[in-house]
């Protein structure tokens, strides 16, 4: 079997993790797993887990690394015969530790966004809860207003979207991640972009990773989504 690709993505809310992680699944097929969208379904199926992490999504605060590793994991051991690009998680230095002594990563993409930006993404963020489809009404707007181009069902704003949640989820974002940051630059592989548009780094992030990527691995898993 040839080797598995691992690649985290860092970068405050709203900085396009989310749109590039779908890129680079398409691109390459890599799994791409979101921790925000594992929180949003058990937070729906009302786990254990869920009903905890929403009393702090709904303040605007992280969820304590214990229940994140927790959940995520037992999530990254059904993976371990996959190559995936990890979105979301680690947050926190403590978070990098357990993700580190559970596997080895090969790329980490860090995302640098102006601030100014982020907020005025995020007040335009709607999404489709079931699949955690992700539209912005200007950047990416669904094809009909409201709705999800695929199932045809309503979207919703995230509730830490909404301006009270917004200003504490950025200003504490910079704190934690820094020395997570530092960790993986510190590693040798931290790969860091900055923009104001995803359309502008998308193609920086594709040239590396294709550089990264075994060519045998993108084929098969190419080969293996269509
Ligand atoms: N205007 C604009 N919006 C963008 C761009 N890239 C992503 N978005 C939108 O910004 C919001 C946040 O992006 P998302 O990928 O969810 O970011 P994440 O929170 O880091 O996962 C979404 O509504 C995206 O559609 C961009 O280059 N320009
Ligand atoms: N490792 C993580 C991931 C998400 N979360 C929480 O889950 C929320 C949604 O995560 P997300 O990745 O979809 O969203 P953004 O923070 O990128 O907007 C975050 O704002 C945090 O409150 C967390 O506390 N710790």
């Amino acid at each position: 079997m040839s080797k598995l690709f691992r690649a985290v993505i860092l970068g405050p809310p709203g900085s396009g993790k989310g749109t590039i992680s779908e890129r680079v699944a398409s691109s390459f097929g890599l799994q791409h797993l979101s921790s925000g969208d594992f929180l949003r379904e058990n937070i729906a199926a009302k786990t254990e887990a869920g009903v905890l992490a929403k009393t702090y999504i709904e303040k605007g605060a992280l969820v304590p690394d214990h229940v994140m590793t927790r959940l995520m994991l037992p999530r990254l051991e059904e993976m371990t015969r996959h190559s995936w690009l990890l979105d979301g998680f680690p947050r926190t230095l403590a978070q990098a530790e357990v993700l580190n002594s559970a596997c080895e990563l090969d790329v980490v993409i860090s995302l640098n966004i102006p601030l100014e930006t982020l907020k005025e993404r995020l007040r335009h963020r709607w999404i489709h809860p079931a699949s955690g489809r992700v539209y912005n009404m200007c950047f990416n707007p669904p094809r009909v207003q409201g709705v999800d181009d695929i199932s045809g069902e309503p979207l919703i704003q995230h509730e830490d979207d909404k301006p009270e949640a917004l200003v504490a989820r950025l200003r504490h974002y910079k704190d934690v991640a820094k020395p997570v940051i530092d960790l993986y630059r510190a590693k040798g592989i931290l790969h860091m972009f900055s923009d104001t548009e995803t359309d502008r780094i998308w193609p920086y992030v594709s040239s590396l990773l294709s550089t990264k990527i075994p060519t045998d691995l993108a084929d098969a898993q190419r080969a293996t989504t269509h």
